[in-house]
């Protein structure tokens, strides 16, 4: 019986350290060095990235971040660290530590990894802060677990969890945050679920993103059919100039109020956390391009963050995989 306590370690996207040039273009730079995230040749992607992306790109969200920065620090990291406390005091009593880390930038992976280490963790389950399995996010944390532990002499004993889109708490966690938004607020004419976007040709060489997007979605329709609001999926973020999985947000909610859908609700449910994606790009950008469009009335229902329920269901998916471990 090994009684060494259990590491677990909420793995997020990463952020800037502050909204200035400087720290998103080092943020972009390392994020958008991956060849998970962007799959073109390192000789073509790297000059492109060196002379117009970083150049242009990074001033140009120095004014996106300001907006939605929290006197605590970026939204992303904020409610990623409160999820992290939250969580731990709800596993206080099962012999496991918990911690959090960014796949880019600060808090390193790799001494969130040596810490808890040090503190005793032989066994480490590293659970990934994105329902939907895609390469370019769940892929990479993992190919970045191992490389991290190539250079280790004792290693520690991982656990994965890949994906929780059809979890039926991470599903119930959803229902409860929209029918309880609904009940405070009345409904809309209808929900619009935004998910992240990917390029289409990721989906085409066989990632299960787009799947595991829609398997989400239908798994909430069940589950708020009695509500009578019609729910539908779109895509947003797109990136470049290549195809990229669709709808596409923005354009769904510019063609509503055409077809006579005046009040819509927003969520993210591929984003545990709200961060710039979701706080500048759908609650303002969106917002106003639905309402210049005759859209009456916008709302957005935020992520989960450190909801109470969703939480409680974390734990329960996170114990599931723990498994034997407890
Ligand atoms: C090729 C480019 C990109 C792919 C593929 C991609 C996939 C992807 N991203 C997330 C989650 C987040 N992305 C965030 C920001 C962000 N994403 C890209 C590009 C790709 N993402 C860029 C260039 C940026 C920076 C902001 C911008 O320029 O628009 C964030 C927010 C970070 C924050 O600081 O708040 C998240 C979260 C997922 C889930 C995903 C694939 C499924
Ligand atoms: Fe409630
Ligand atoms: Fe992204």
């Amino acid at each position: 019986m090994n009684n060494n306590p259990i590491g677990v370690l909420l793995v997020n996207l990463g952020t800037p350290a502050s909204p200035t040039v400087k720290d998103i273009r080092r943020y972009l730079k390392a994020f958008l060095s991956d060849p998970r995230v962007v799959e073109l040749p390192k000789w073509l992607w790297q000059g492109v990235l060196h002379t117009i992306v970083l150049p242009f790109r990074a001033p140009k969200l120095v004014e996106k971040y300001e907006v939605i920065w929290l006197k605590e620090g970026s939204p992303l990291l904020v409610y990623t660290q409160a999820q992290s406390q939250a969580l731990a005091q709800q596993l206080a009593s099962d012999h496991v530590i918990v911690d959090f880390a960014m796949r880019y930038g600060e808090p390193d992976l790799a001494k969130a990894i040596q810490g808890l280490q040090q503190k005793g963790c032989e066994r480490i389950l590293i659970v990934p802060m994105y329902p939907q399995y895609a390469a370019s996010t769940t892929a990479t944390l993992f190919d970045r677990v191992a490389e991290i532990s190539k250079t280790m002499r004792n290693q520690p004993d991982y656990r994965f969890i890949k994906r929780y889109a059809e979890h039926p708490a991470y599903i119930q966690s959803l229902h409860h945050k929209v029918a309880h938004f609904w009940q405070e607020n009345g409904r809309p004419d209808q929900l619009l679920l935004s998910f992240h976007g990917l390029p289409q040709r990721s989906v085409d060489l066989g990632d299960p993103y787009y799947d595991d997007c829609q398997k989400t979605a239908e798994a909430l329709r069940v589950s708020l059919q009695a509500e009578g609001v019609p729910i539908a999926v779109s895509f947003q973020s797109q990136f470049g100039k290549a195809k990229w999985i669709g709808p596409a947000t923005q354009a769904t909610l510019e063609s509503y109020p055409a077809k006579g859908i005046k009040r819509v609700d927003v969520m993210c449910p591929g984003f545990a956390a709200d961060c710039l994606e979701t706080l500048e790009e759908i609650q303002l950008g969106c917002a106003e391009a639905f309402k210049q469009k005759g859209g009456e009335q916008f709302r957005y229902i935020p992520c989960l963050n450190d909801d109470p329920v969703w939480i409680d269901a974390l734990a329960t998916i996170v114990k599931e995989r723990l498994g034997s471990w407890t």
